[in-house]
């Protein structure tokens, strides 16, 4: 997959460069859940039947983090994992356009006859509530009429899982309240985090639970608070482990910032610097204050337990 990022108003050289008929999926498409994920399969298989590259055109960053107020509360799928999704999906080519204050007053004629005809895009295909332009002024329809005869769009209809739609803020929502199996089931995959292994207090190896101490790479929606069964994929390995989320207030009165921290079960090593990529499988419970450190580490211990026993059937 070839990945081009591109910027409003598009130079007429760059245009040149990547003129083709093409079929192109739009949308911001943050998670890639099973939603996204039938719009894009869309894509490619018009793309496949039509003998031409199948592209899909974002935006980057979110609209909601340039225009919001500095609340916005991170990215389900950020840029490399976007990347290589599609990837995966044989997406030929993604194209990345710059999200800026300047693009977000574009209007939806402009950005048509900037950003898409110029690269003849014979078919542009969107979920059901795709909108773009200035204030989200333009819908599907609005496109077909600006692609005159030139560009057919194909839209796509709500994925439904059991009778819900399947959305990025439910998603957001249920990881932010706990409900873990939910956000798996609609993302169709584990969600996952990755990082870097920092340093942390170095209490961890002191109470017989050494744990990894995750800096994510990039800004990740926080998942609840709380202790989850994950998957760590580090190297070539799958390592299975007990993942806490939280402010360990045991210790801690204040409010610091939140840790991702993973004990892994059989092994013992160094991980200071390396890269993990942390699967989560499963919500085991919220995190709390203990009024002992012995009864941390026996609650730690039966976390582990019951995280061994959720992971058994990926063994
Ligand atoms: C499975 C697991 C569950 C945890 N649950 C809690 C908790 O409920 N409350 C809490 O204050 N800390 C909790 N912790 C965090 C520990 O307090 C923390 O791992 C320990 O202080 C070591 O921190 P360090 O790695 O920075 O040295 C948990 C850690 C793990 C691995
Ligand atoms: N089973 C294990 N799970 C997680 N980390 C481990 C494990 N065994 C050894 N380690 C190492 O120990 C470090 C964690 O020890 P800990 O005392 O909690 O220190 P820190 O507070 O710096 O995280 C990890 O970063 C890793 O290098």
């Amino acid at each position: 997959m070839r990945t081009v990022t591109l910027t409003y108003p598009m130079p007429p050289e760059t245009a040149a460069q990547w003129a083709q008929p093409q079929v192109v999926a739009l949308g911001q498409f943050d998670g890639l859940h099973l939603g996204h994920v039938s719009v894009i399969a869309s894509a490619v298989a018009l793309a496949r039947k039509e003998g031409v590259p199948a592209a899909v055109m974002t935006f980057h960053p979110h609209p909601k983090d340039v225009m919001g107020k500095g609340d916005y509360e991170g990215y389900l799928t950020p840029q490399a994992d976007k990347q290589k999704l599609l990837a995966d999906m044989g997406v030929d080519i993604l194209y990345i356009v710059e999200f800026n204050e300047q693009l977000s007053r574009v209007s939806p004629q402009n950005f048509v006859s900037v950003m898409l005809l110029p690269l003849h895009v014979i078919t542009a295909v969107v979920g059901f509530d795709f909108r773009f332009g200035y204030q989200g002024e333009g819908d599907a329809e609005m496109l077909s009429e600006l692609g005159g005869g030139a560009m057919n769009v194909e839209t796509v209809p709500p994925f439904l899982l059991n009778g819900e739609k399947v959305s990025s803020s439910g998603i957001r929502k249920s990881l932010q309240t706990g409900e873990l199996e939910l956000a798996n089931a609609w993302f169709g995959r584990f969600y996952h985090l990755r990082g870097m292994v920092g340093h942390g207090e170095k209490r961890g190896r002191t109470i017989g639970f050494p744990t990894a101490n995750l800096q994510l790479d990039d800004r990740f929606v926080t998942p609840a608070k709380g202790v989850y069964a994950v998957r760590v994929f580090y190297n070539d390995q799958v390592l299975h482990g007990v993942m806490n989320v939280g402010v360990k207030p045991t210790f801690h009165e204040g409010v610091i910032a939140p840790s991702f921290e993973v004990h892994l079960f059989d092994f013992a090593g160094d991980l200071y610097d390396k890269h993990l990529k942390v699967e989560l499988v499963s919500y085991i419970r919220p995190e709390r204050k203990f009024e002992s450190i012995p009864a941390l580490i026996a609650q730690i211990g039966q976390d582990s337990e019951t995280a061994k026993q959720l992971l058994q059937q990926y063994l």
